[in-house]
């Protein structure tokens, strides 16, 4: 069992506190266990709507149900939120738009619980079609009521499906097992596919109500489908007709539901899924689980423990990778970006997050420099430019641009909304220079911004690539050299004459600095002069960058030493 933990009792809520997931229902321990080594899980169930927004700003993680309604209220009071998992499929109890505009990934579980509800389905169809809940509950009274309960055999009879999607398709698969005809409208079903499964696509509602002995619905809920089915379609179908709801309860209106059993409109309901559940005491929902013409379920259509194995185990493995810095595979309000593709990008989202944090603070920090309204464009070179989605580059570009200006917390889900409010215009370009190319996967980033005078446009180019899941740093302006952009880097614009790293040694020597690495990048060859660079006349090939990887303290007098020793031109302090 996952420990249960208060805000108050919480083991680390004095110290430097493991990051938190709050789980507030009765989720699957199998993926929860894969969460405890990491992070502080607390299970507790039961949280009233204020409970959980006084709850919520203490975690970085949710995993919900569908009993929970993630409210923009709890997002908003979720400071630290990173992610909400839905352990299922629907995520009509969480508000994605909300969640979208805070940066909040929402994922969730596309596949696991589909044959859990399609069985579901099954489990229904055959319970009206012999009254299985009736004959249940009348033998549990003692009672021996044979001909009052005579059924109708489902073999050969029609079965209508709305929303040909997974669960609708596995319905379909079930069904025809059953010897059923299936018969099925979906806008966006794919025509070959239901041939292939011997289903009749059919153009609208109205082709199928007159037709089918029962009626399944496999839609999500939206407004598209809130009240799918009314009186009108109701009056249109069979007397003899049951209809199945394991989808969510409104794509069938309630009140309209009800009307067409007292009425005899249709002759039975298996329903799982109501508009509020539970039922509110006397409301129309309440009154259809009542109804001796429904069988009702309290949405149990996920409820096996396989597909909650299922679901716990995909949602908690993207939780983990979320937390941990990556990305989902399944993720509702950002784009999805595959397995094989993330290994892919990784190494490259880490060298562009970490080329920006280098422009900003060697071009931009300390030098008094806004962010706003400079226009930035990353080049993909090689494989990188044949990549299908590369709005995690774009993503790792902002973060890192924004790293030592924002608290905005940056990821594939807000990035061009942050960026837009921050005045930052990035374009990407796929480059088709694959020949001489030294590497398979090279990223150019080019700034322009205003120069000093505030006019005309100045171009600075940073160049990296990866190997070996390594970023490397290969042009820095005008300057070639190699340098692995990692730790504190302290890079030194100066004139290259001999005697310059003895000097430059010796004032970090004075203040304690190791230094670890050193590079010297040299003039490009092909440059052409900055505009900056002529106005300082500064034409001659004696100029050097050195970049040196250091370790220890280094502060503003280092920096101010180092800029006061000879032929350096200017010093800039890199965290990467
Ligand atoms: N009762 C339960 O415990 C469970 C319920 N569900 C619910 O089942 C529903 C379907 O899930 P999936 O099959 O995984 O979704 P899906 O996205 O694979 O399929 C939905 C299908 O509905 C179609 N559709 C959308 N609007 C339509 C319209 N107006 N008319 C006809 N078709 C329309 C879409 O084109 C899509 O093919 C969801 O609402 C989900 O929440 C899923 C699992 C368990
Ligand atoms: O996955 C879905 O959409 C479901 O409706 C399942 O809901 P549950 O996780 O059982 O509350």
């Amino acid at each position: 069992m996952v420990p249960v933990a208060t805000e108050d009792s919480h083991p680390h809520s004095q110290g430097f506190a493991r990051p938190r997931i709050l789980v507030p229902e009765k989720v699957s321990p199998d993926g929860l266990a894969m969460l405890t080594p990491h992070f502080d899980v607390d299970n507790v169930v039961g949280l009233s709507p204020e409970e959980l927004i006084r709850k919520i700003p203490l975690y970085d993680g949710l995993i919900v149900r569908s009993e929970t309604k993630v409210t923009a209220a709890v997002l908003q009071a979720g400071r630290k939120l990173k992610v909400v998992a839905r352990a299922g499929v629907g995520v009509d109890n969480i508000d994605v738009g909300a969640a979208t505009s805070q940066g909040v990934i929402i994922v969730n579980s596309p596949a696991g619980n589909i044959v859990a509800a399609a069985e579901h389905t099954v489990a229904l169809l055959l319970a009206t079609a012999r009254n299985i809940g009736r004959a249940d509950g009348t033998i549990k009274e003692g009672k021996w009521e044979r001909s009052k309960l005579v059924g109708i055999e489902v073999g050969r009879k029609t079965l209508g499906i709305i929303g040909l999607g997974k669960v609708g398709l596995k319905v379909a698969r079930m069904a025809k097992g059953l010897g059923m005809k299936v018969i099925a409208v979906d806008p966006y079903a794919s025509a070959d596919i239901a041939s292939q499964e011997g289903v009749e696509l059919r153009p609208s509602l109205d082709h199928i109500l007159p037709e089918v002995d029962f009626l399944t619905i496999h839609t999500p809920l939206l407004a598209t489908t809130l009240d799918l089915l009314g009186e009108e379609e109701f009056k249109k179908m069979k007397k003899t007709a049951r209809v199945l709801n394991v989808a969510r309860g409104g794509v069938y209106n309630e009140a309209a539901l009800l009307k067409a059993l007292d009425e005899g409109w249709i002759a039975g309901a298996g329903l799982d899924v109501f508009t509020s559940e539970p039922p509110t005491a006397d409301s129309v929902a309440a009154q259809l689980t009542k109804h001796p013409k429904v069988v009702a379920t309290p949405h149990l259509g996920a409820s096996t423990v396989e597909a909650q194995e299922n679901v716990s185990m995909d949602v908690c493995t993207q939780v983990l990778e979320i937390l941990r810095g990556g990305h989902p595979t399944s993720a509702v309000n950002a784009p999805i970006i595959l397995a094989e593709e993330y290994r892919k990008l990784q190494p490259s989202v880490e060298l562009v997050e970490k080329m920006a944090k280098l422009y900003a603070q060697h071009y931009v920090g300390g030098k008094g420099g806004m962010m706003g309204g400079r226009k930035f464009e990353l080049i993909y070179h090689g494989d990188l430019a044949t990549m299908p989605n590369t709005k995690p580059l774009f993503a790792a570009l902002v973060k890192g641009l924004l790293a030592s200006f924002s608290t905005s917390h940056v990821n594939i889900v807000n990035a061009a909304l942050i960026a837009k409010e921050k005045g930052i215009i990035v374009s990407e370009t796929y480059a088709s220079d694959t020949k001489n190319l030294l590497f398979a996967n090279m990223v150019t980033l080019r700034a322009h911004s205003n120069g000093d005078d505030g006019e005309p446009v100045t171009e600075q180019v940073i160049e990296g690539y990866t190997s070996d899941q390594r970023g490397f740093i290969t042009k820095l302006d005008r300057f070639n050299g190699t340098f692995e952009p990692d730790g504190t880097l302290i890079i030194l614009h100066n004139y290259d004459q001999p005697g310059k790293i003895g000097g430059v040694g010796m004032v970090l020597g004075e203040h304690g600095i190791n230094i670890n690495s050193m590079q010297v990048a040299s003039l490009d060859p092909s440059r052409t002069e900055s505009r900056e660079a002529r106005k300082r006349g500064a034409t001659a090939d004696n100029e050097a960058l050195m970049i040196l990887g250091v370790e220890g303290t280094v502060n503003g007098q280092v920096v101010e030493d180092l800029r006061r020793s000879e032929g350096v031109l200017d010093v800039s302090l890199v965290r990467l």
